[in-house]
C-alpha cells in the first residue's frame, strides 16, 4: 500500500488540522493530494496560500477526497456530521482526531459500514514530535488502520490501543504539552523570583526539560533512578521536592488528569 497514492482531506483545518497538513508536506506529501476545509473564508485562504493545498466547501471535500480527517472542535462535530454525512461516498476511510467523542458517534451518523478510527495525537505533531494513539471503529480493517498510521508517522511516534483507553490518552499525552508549558510558565516565574532576566530564565528551563525529555527516552531509565542521580544527600534539589510534596503536587497531577479523562466523557455525553 502506498499512501501518498490517497487524496486527504483535513475538515476543519485549525490548529490540529494544520499541523497534520503541513507534516505531511514536510514529509513529502504532493500538495496536489491535500484538500482543506474552513468554516470561515479568511482562514481558508490563509491555509491556500500557506501550504498550497486545496481548499473546498465540507461536501465537495468529502465527494473528492479518499480520507476524510475530522479536526473540527467535539463540540462541532455533531453540526458538522449533518452537513457532511450524505456527501460521503461508502467505503471513505474518516479518521476523527475529535477528543471524547467514540467512533460510534461517527458511525452511526456516516452510510452503513463506513469505516472510521478515532486518533489522539497533540501539538509537537507541527515539530514532528506528536505522540498519535491510533483505534479502530467497528468496520475499521488492519488496511485502514495500517494507512492511518503511515499518514501520522512522519509526525511523530504512532501508536494503537483499544478505543477503551482513548479518554485517558486525551488525559494524558493529547492534553500533557499544556502541563509541560504550565509548568515552563511557574518555573520562569521562580527564575524571575529569584533575580534572573525572564529570558534567561526561559532558555535555562527549556534545554533542562529537553534534556530530561532525552534522557527519559534515550536512557531507558526509570524517571525515579533519573531523579535520584539529581538528588544530592544534603543539597539543593531535595529542599525543592521536600516543598513539592508538602504543596502536594504528585496529588494534585493524579486529579488534574482523571479531571481531564472525566471531561473527555462529559464531552461525548453532551454530543449525543
Ligand atoms: N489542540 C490540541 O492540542 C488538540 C486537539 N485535539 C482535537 O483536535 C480537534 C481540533 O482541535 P483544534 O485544532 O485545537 O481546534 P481549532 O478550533 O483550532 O480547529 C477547529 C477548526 O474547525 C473549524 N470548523 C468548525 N466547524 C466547521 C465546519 N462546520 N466546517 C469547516 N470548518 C469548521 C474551525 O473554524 P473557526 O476557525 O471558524 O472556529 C476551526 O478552524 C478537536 O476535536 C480537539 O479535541 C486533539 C489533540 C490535541
Ligand atoms: O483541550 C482539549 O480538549 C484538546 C484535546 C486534547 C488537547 N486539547
Amino acid at each position: 500500500m502506498n499512501a501518498v497514492q490517497h487524496t486527504i482531506a483535513v475538515i476543519g483545518a485549525g490548529k490540529m488540522g494544520e499541523a497534520i497538513l503541513s507534516g505531511l508536506l514536510r514529509a513529502g506529501w504532493p500538495a496536489t493530494r491535500l484538500i482543506a476545509t474552513a468554516r470561515r473564508a479568511e482562514r481558508g485562504e490563509q491555509l491556500a496560500e500557506r501550504y498550497g493545498v486545496r481548499v473546498l466547501p465540507n461536501a465537495e471535500a468529502a465527494a473528492t477526497a479518499d480520507v476524510l480527517v475530522i479536526a473540527v472542535k467535539p463540540q462541532d462535530a455533531g453540526t458538522l456530521m449533518v452537513e457532511l454525512a450524505p456527501a460521503v461516498p461508502a467505503g471513505r476511510l474518516v479518521v476523527t482526531l475529535c477528543a471524547g467523542l467514540p467512533t460510534a458517534f461517527f458511525e452511526k451518523r456516516l452510510p452503513d459500514a463506513t469505516p472510521v478510527v478515532r486518533v489522539m495525537s497533540n501539538t509537537p505533531a507541527l515539530v514532528d514530535q506528536a505522540m498519535s494513539a491510533i483505534s479502530a471503529g467497528s468496520h475499521a480493517s488492519a488496511e485502514h488502520l495500517a494507512l492511518t498510521e503511515e499518514m501520522l508517522r512522519p509526525l511523530g511516534e504512532t501508536l494503537r490501543l483499544p478505543e477503551s483507553q482513548q479518554d485517558a490518552v486525551t488525559a494524558l499525552s493529547g492534553s500533557g504539552p499544556a502541563y509541560f508549558y504550565y509548568l515552563v510558565e511557574a518555573m520562569t516565574d521562580a527564575g524571575i523570583l529569584l533575580g534572573l532576566p525572564r529570558q534567561v530564565a526561559h532558555d535555562l528551563i527549556v534545554q533542562a526539560a529537553l534534556g530530561a525529555a532525552v534522557m527519559l527516552r534515550d536512557t531507558g531509565e526509570h524517571p525515579v533512578a533519573l531523579r535520584e542521580a539529581v538528588t544530592s544527600p544534603g543539597g539543593t534539589t531535595i529542599s525543592a521536592i521536600r516543598e513539592l510534596e508538602s504543596h502536594r503536587v504528585r496529588a494534585a497531577v493524579l486529579d488534574a488528569i482523571e479531571a481531564a479523562r472525566d471531561r473527555a466523557r462529559e464531552i461525548a455525553a453532551a454530543a449525543e
